[in-house]
């Protein structure tokens, strides 16, 4: 089967049925995804972000046949996600952050080689592909290491082993970098650019929104349950390029009102305060029009103010704009 699509989805939709309460249960339906079309080419790597529950996970486990769609429809390398389960799965590997899915009591080498029984490698292909992939994710010489004594970054690691055992042309990675520190996860991201760079076709999710920017050649936003915006980091950065991003240290705790008070300046598109324990950050979104700082600065007046920086606008800043963009037309779940 020929096709330039590695990942196709066409309106696909998936509900859970819950039940809530215990002594009078309630039946409840939950539409996580309602109506998810996608593209991915062969070769690209794509980047699903969207806020926790918009839908990821069941959208990534509809593609990699783990759970049947309530409607639409998703074709991987040409083959139907619900018809032809065993076609796609052949073709695929999935990755999910976190510590479940590897025995802690054997050693890497030993988790790769049951998995590559598993999987159906060839006996004879099964050391070799284990030492190529050893390499590729630098986990070479500390194969024989028992998994209890690995760090986070190591693991992660070797789960994308597990999940390229079968030569995979399209690799699921959920939240891959999750709980990693800054170190490990730039090589995993090195990692991951060195399978696209050989062919492999990547679907990412994270929350990191400059692992995102530096990966992905494409991206979409996707908030409860449907696409909210699709593009290269550029062309998403593009929605908020006519935005000023002011960012002013704050010596004292920002409350409610002082965002209120610069949310109703004219011009003002959002503001925002995050701590880093120590000093607060306002963070302004301002159109150029909106004037002076002054204004601002006087809506913080009652603080103490330090460092006010204006600086270009990031993935994260136009990805949180879409997302107020969602909840401003209701449409959360
Ligand atoms: N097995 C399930 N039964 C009932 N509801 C579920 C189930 N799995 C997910 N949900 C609900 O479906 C919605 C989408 O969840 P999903 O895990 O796909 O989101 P996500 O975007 O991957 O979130 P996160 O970033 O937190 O991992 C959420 O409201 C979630 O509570």
């Amino acid at each position: 089967m020929t096709t330039d699509l590695a990942i196709e989805a066409v309106d696909l939709a998936r509900s859970y049925r819950t039940r809530t309460g215990w002594l009078k249960p309630q039946r409840k339906t939950i539409d996580a995804v309602r109506g998810v079309s996608l593209e991915v080419g062969r070769g690209e790597l794509f980047g699903l972000l969207g806020p926790n529950g918009a839908g990821k996970t069941t959208t990534i486990k509809m593609l990699n046949t783990l759970l049947l769609p309530t409607s639409g429809s998703a074709r991987i390398l040409g083959y139907d996600v619900a018809r032809q389960p065993l076609e796609v799965r052949r073709r695929i590997g999935y990755v999910f952050g976190g510590d479940r899915g590897l025995y802690e009591r054997l050693s890497a080498l030993d988790n790769l080689r049951y998995f590559a029984e598993l999987y159906g490698v060839e006996p004879r292909e099964q050391l070799p592909r284990i030492h190529e992939l050893l390499e590729t994710v630098g986990l070479k010489g500390r194969e024989k290491e028992r998994v209890e004594g690995y760090s986070r970054g190591m693991r992660q690691k070797l789960h994308i082993a597990r999940g390229l055992l079968h030569r995979p042309d399209v690799l699921f990675l959920d939240e891959p970098s999750i709980g990693v520190d800054p170190a490990a996860a730039r090589e995993l991201r090195r990692t991951v650019a060195d399978l696209v760079r050989g062919g492999t076709t990547v679907l990412l999710t994270t929350h990191y929104m400059a692992e995102a920017d530096e990966l992905c050649d494409r991206i979409a936003v996707i908030a409860s349950g449907t696409v909210r915006a699709e593009g290269t980091p550029n062309e998403l950065k593009d929605r908020v390029r006519k935005l000023d991003v002011l960012e002013i240290q704050v010596h004292d705790a920002v409350g409610e009102e002082h965002l209120r008070r610069l949310r109703e300046i004219e011009g003002i598109e959002r503001a925002t305060a995050e701590t880093d324990g120590t000093v607060d950050v306002v963070t302004v979104h301002a159109l150029p029009s909106h004037g002076s700082h002054a204004s601002v600065l006087a809506a913080l007046a009652d603080l103490r103010t330090g460092k006010v920086t204006t600086r270009e606008p990031t993935l994260e800043d136009a990805y949180l704009s879409i997302i107020d963009d969602t909840a401003a037309t209701g449409s959360e779940a």
